[in-house]
């Protein structure tokens, strides 16, 4: 068990079972964009652990992009996504939305919306950790990797309050 702050969290994901997630995303992406130059997004700031990891598995020609938003506080979501680094030159081009975590969607449903006024060519998302309970929003979700409980995680790249993102697996809030 971790303190973090004033809360206390679980071991819950391992390293491995991330890598493994990520692999089977990579391979996914591979076999649909073959022969293409798709661009990863990456949501700033929770998305930097699995781009990284994702980008060094993908093995065909790919770019790599940041968009920055904000929506949690603290253990909450908040449904004001600010948008805090716009995203540039994604006209015409086959973008995949890199996220960590898809919650409620609050986020993404800001980032589908910035990406058609982008008017790119095409879009699709893929998301390492996916809340199904939370998630009310109406878009599908390309590739996922691990669908966990509607639990507050912390670590790969996941924070609570600004800390937490650096931890190499991924820990759940302990309820008391
Ligand atoms: O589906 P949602 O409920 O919108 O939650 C998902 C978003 O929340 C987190 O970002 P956050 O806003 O905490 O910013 P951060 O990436 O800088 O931590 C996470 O990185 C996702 O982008
Ligand atoms: O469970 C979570 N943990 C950390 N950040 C998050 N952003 C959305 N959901 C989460």
């Amino acid at each position: 068990m971790i303190k973090i702050h004033d809360l206390f969290f679980k071991p819950f994901i391992s390293k491995q079972e991330i890598a493994e997630a990520v692999k089977k995303i990579a391979s996914q992406i591979e076999e649909d964009y073959q022969g293409k130059t798709p661009v990863f997004l990456g949501v700033l700031n929770g998305a930097f652990a699995f781009v990284a990891a994702l980008s060094k598995e993908y093995t065909g020609d790919c770019e790599i992009e940041f968009t920055k938003l904000s929506s949690y506080q603290g253990t909450q979501s908040t449904k004001a996504v600010q948008s805090l680094i716009g995203v540039e030159n994604l006209r015409g081009r086959d973008v995949i939305v890199l996220e960590d975590i898809v919650d409620t969607g609050h986020t993404l449903t800001k980032i589908i919306e910035i990406l058609k006024e982008e008017e790119v060519a095409s879009f699709k998302i893929a998301t390492l950790f996916y809340k199904p309970e939370a998630y009310h929003e109406a878009h599908t979700l390309d590739y996922i990797g691990i669908k966990i409980p509607n639990k507050f995680i912390v670590g790969f790249g996941l924070d609570y309050d600004g800390l937490g993102r650096n931890l190499p697996e991924v820990y759940q809030l302990k309820e008391k």
